[in-house]
């Protein structure tokens, strides 16, 4: 166990949404949000973007949540950006999720977990967004690597966009596909459970839903899964859906937002403000 404090991700998240609300602030530096900060959209303008969110959500959010896509779209100077990001944020003490939705096969997905969650990678995240729809087993070397490393995995169940549902909402044998990795969370996460605690395997199950994790079964209380509810602000998700659609299961819901957040930007002090703003209306 090497992450942090040495406690598994379940736990650190839990103290860390105890100690400072249940949000994930997003880094997504994508152009208008770039430009509308009077940045250029280039690496030097990336750079400043994002550490300008570093300095207002390090010690201040319970997590945060860099979107891969935004850093990669410049190449190795961009995800050497990233890497910085990750690494500031580690030595603040904040709680990083990369969202990169990795997935594969094989050698190919135990390659993207030592990329990512090995002690030894670059710059591990605190947690790392997986893509299940080669199968949930499929996932079985990067589930193996954190829970070596004691570091944490969103595996996505029920997205925030409504295409999703056409694969998510599916069934096979009666049962729902997102119910299918509900339960490849729950048999995962069963040690934590028997501990009190939320496993490491987390779910990303969106802010915008509605009432689809009622209506397809799913017994997110059992799994003892964190869940990462992206979609919270600008796409709809409210305090009130979050009520409506996680309902017993509420405690255990970690809100992502991104532009409502980067939105009061590029003053710091300003995006720390809504930051803690947003936070503070979430119950934990
Ligand atoms: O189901 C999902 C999974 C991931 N995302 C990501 O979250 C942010 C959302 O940004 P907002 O500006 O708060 O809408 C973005 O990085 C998405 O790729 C998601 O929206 N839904």
């Amino acid at each position: 166990m090497s992450a942090g404090s040495g406690a598994p991700f379940g736990a650190r998240l839990q103290a860390a949404m105890r100690e400072r609300g249940a949000l994930c602030a997003g880094i997504d530096p994508h152009r208008a949000l770039v430009e509308s900060w009077g940045l250029t959209y280039d690496v030097a303008g990336l750079e400043r973007f994002a550490l300008t969110c570093v300095e207002a959500f390090a010690g201040r959010v319970a997590a945060v949540k860099p979107q891969s896509a935004f850093f990669e779209v410049f190449g190795s100077r961009g995800i050497a950006v990233l890497e910085r990001v990750l690494t500031e944020l580690r030595e603040a003490g904040t709680l990083t999720i990369l969202d990169a939705k990795r997935g594969d096969i094989g050698s190919t997905m135990t390659a993207y977990a030592h990329a990512y969650l090995a002690d030894d990678a670059v710059a591990p995240p605190d947690a790392l967004t997986l893509s299940p729809y080669l199968g949930y087993e499929s996932l079985r070397p990067a589930i193996d690597l954190a829970t070596r490393t004691g570091r944490g995995l969103f595996v996505l169940a029920l997205t925030s966009n409504p295409e999703g549902a056409q694969v998510q909402h599916a069934r096979r044998d009666g049962e729902a596909v997102a119910a299918s990795i509900v339960r490849g969370a729950a048999g995962d996460n069963a040690p934590a459970r028997a501990r009190g605690e939320l496993g490491s395997v987390g779910l990303v199950v969106g802010a915008t839903v509605g009432t689809a994790v009622a209506d397809l079964g799913l017994d997110l209380v059992a799994a003892a899964t964190p869940v990462l509810a992206p979609g919270f602000g600008t796409q709809g998700g409210t305090v009130a859906s979050l009520g409506t659609t996680f309902g017993a299961a509420r405690g255990q819901v970690l809100a992502a937002s991104s532009r409502e957040v980067l939105s009061a930007g590029p003053e710091p002090s300003r995006l720390a403000a809504q930051a803690l703003r947003i936070a503070e209306s979430l119950p934990v």
